[in-house]
């Protein structure tokens, strides 16, 4: 019903009440007043076509005016009425709060229009405290922009994170490839080479690592993928190492790093970079260093270890140029324990390389001059076609070559075959010298530097006994054969004590390492200044590696296999024999470090 029509019919109502006792069913006059009030109400809508206008200005003027109009009707009883009407529903719809709300019928402002119902009301908020109003919206404005601002935040943290992903997962994919190629080649050129597998035995995928590692029967040998729960926060930067593991090689070196990783304030460079200890490297300058290290929070310490430091003369020198105050950590062991584990790992890497070579052996610069030995070792047919197995056998042949240096003078050379990696390492006449001043050179006087193919010395290398390369057939000990004086400590030390402080280097016991892992990473902790953080829950025994694993957050790792390999049987004379040669040295060793490591002497 319009509102004309119902101020009609309530006029008419009223006026029938007026006229009670007149006819009830007086339809003709009822027609009439009904047009009559038709036309008033079009000549008052024609008087005021600016009504709607008008309310949407002046809502509460308007609503006087209509009333007031309406006071100047006829009827003023019905006027009155309605207007009680109206401050009952304006009773009804205000609502005392402190921030004045107020509410009106909806038919006071639109009182001719097609829909106006007295119930209806309108909300109307007034600001009386503005003071107050404008610390509301400042408020107001300030979470918004925060809000903003997380948002904005997680954003660039979401896809920062997710390139780092993609980084890591990449460098995974080339690890794998370069872990295939280098798989067994020389320790001291690779430092040994390193994944961690499950403590089931299998083989864990190290993928990047903020995402839960997937297992796969891939075992991959790049650190730089290993798992962990490490992310790449935005703000961080590859930065130079403010510590070194600078050997000794076989003494645990890559243990200690992943070890010391557990702690939230160490980086560790993935691999063995060789920058100190290699020219073609160290040419390369600081920068291209810089950039084979880990992104790292200020205020982490970025930590790398090449073996091969210890006993490269150059090295200390080239260390404390870049960084004078740069911590050093060197782990040791036993000396003749580490000698053997030397030889199981070069023993190793020859029986890997003997067998490809075996079916085609690559040509070789200096085959021509070779014996041909190298044809007598091998003996197996090959199967396969030789395009086929070319790659796997290349990269072999590389390997060994790489490491032949090495091996020769494992197999007693001295001079050239002394060098421990491609860079200038001590020789072993050197160290012999040194070790044993006027004395020496008894062994090293019988060995001869012997120009072999990679297989003969490969063949050569695998055939041989560690008792053999050790002993002399005179009962004399090999001191040019490279795991012996690589284990003679103190003369490598002393290199590096007339470069460095004392206090700037500690000395960790790699055999208490594999032992008791947490009390030598507590004193780790303590030299590089960090918290005490690596505990007992970090590491579990695995009876059947026997040796720590270490526990993560997402899983547990064994360090791989090539990690605590076992040993050949070795004679007891032999040993025995061998550690009454190391004592004297192991003495000197221990007056340097001002530590009785307590080593047997026989
Ligand atoms: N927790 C744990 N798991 C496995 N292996 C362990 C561990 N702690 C120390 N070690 C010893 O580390 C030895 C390998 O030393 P490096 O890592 O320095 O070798 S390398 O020079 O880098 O090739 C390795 O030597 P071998 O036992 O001769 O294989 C281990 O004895």
């Amino acid at each position: 019903m319009t509102a004309a029509k119902r101020r009609a019919s309530s006029s008419n109502s009223s006026g029938s009440s007026n006229t009670s006792g007149s006819s009830n069913g007086n339809e003709q006059h009822s027609q009439q007043q009904h047009l009559q009030l038709q036309q008033q109400q079009q000549q008052q809508q024609h008087a005021q076509p600016n009504e709607y206008q008008q309310l949407l200005q002046h809502p509460h003027h308007h609503y006087q005016q209509h009333y007031n109009s309406n006071s100047n009707s006829s009827n003023t009883q019905q006027y009155h009425q309605r207007q009680q009407q109206h401050q009952a529903t304006l009773r009804d719809c205000s609502v005392k709060l402190p921030l004045d709300i107020l509410w009106l019928p909806k038919s006071a402002m639109r009182p001719a229009g097609p829909d106006t119902s007295p119930t209806d009301c309108i909300l109307v908020v007034g600001v009386s405290r503005p003071k107050l109003a404008v610390v509301f919206l400042t408020v107001m404005l300030i979470s918004l922009f925060l809000t903003f601002h997380v948002l904005y935040d997680s954003a660039v943290y979401n896809i920062q994170a997710a390139q780092a992903v993609h980084e890591r997962h990449r460098l995974s994919m080339t690890a794998s490839a370069s872990a295939l190629a280098s798989s067994s080649s020389s320790s001291s050129s690779s430092g040994g080479s390193f994944s961690f597998s499950s403590s089931a035995g299998g083989a864990s995928n190290h993928l990047p690592v903020f995402v839960k590692p997937v297992p796969s029967s891939n075992q991959l040998s790049h650190p730089m993928v290993f798992p962990s729960s490490r992310v790449h926060f935005p703000k961080t930067s590859r930065r130079l190492p403010q510590a070194l593991i600078i050997g000794v090689r076989k003494c645990g070196t890559r243990a200690l790093l992943e070890m010391l990783y557990l702690h939230p304030r160490i980086q560790k460079a993935g691999g063995e970079v060789h920058f100190f200890d290699r020219d073609e490297n160290y040419l390369k300058g600081l920068e291209w260093y810089r950039k084979k290290m880990p992104h790292s929070f200020r205020g982490q310490i970025t930590i790398e270890k090449s073996p091969s430091y210890f006993v490269s003369p150059e090295v200390p020198e080239r260390v404390r140029a870049m960084n004078a105050s740069i911590k050093l950590l060197l782990i040791v062991r036993e000396p003749v324990t580490r000698a053997i584990s030397d030889y199981t790992q070069l023993r190793s890497h020859a029986a890997t390389a003997i067998l490809p070579l075996a079916e085609k052996d690559p040509p070789s610069p200096k085959e021509s001059s070779g014996s041909g030995a190298g044809g007598g070792a091998g003996g197996g047919g090959g199967s396969g076609t030789a395009a086929a197995k070319m790659p796997t056998q290349s990269l072999l042949y590389a390997k060994l070559q790489s490491a032949r240096g090495y091996d020769n003078a494992l197999l007693g050379g001295s001079g050239a075959g002394a060098k421990e990696t491609k860079g200038k390492t001590v020789s072993s006449s050197l160290v012999r010298r040194q070790a044993l001043g006027s004395g020496g050179g008894v062994a090293g006087a019988a060995m001869t530097t012997t120009t072999m193919s990679p297989m003969a010395s490969a063949a050569q290398m695998a055939a041989k006994s560690f008792e053999e390369l050790a002993i002399f057939p005179n009962g004399t000990v090999n001191e040019a054969y490279r795991p012996l004086s690589i284990s003679m400590y103190h003369v490598h030390l002393h290199r590096w004590l007339e470069v460095f402080p004392r206090e700037q280097l500690l000395v960790v016991n790699g055999d208490r390492l594999i032992e008791d892992p947490v009390s030598q990473l507590k004193r780790i902790e303590a030299f590089l200044g960090i918290e005490h953080r690596v505990n007992s829950e970090h590491f579990y025994f695995n009876e059947t590696k026997g040796f720590y694993c270490l526990r993560y957050d997402n899983g547990d790792r064994c360090l791989r296999e090539t990690k605590g390999r076992k040993h050949p049987h070795v004679d007891p004379v032999v040993v025995s024999r061998l550690r009454k040669f190391f004592a004297e040295y192991n003495q000197r060793f221990y007056e340097l470090v001002g530590e009785d490591l307590g080593w047997p002497e026989e």
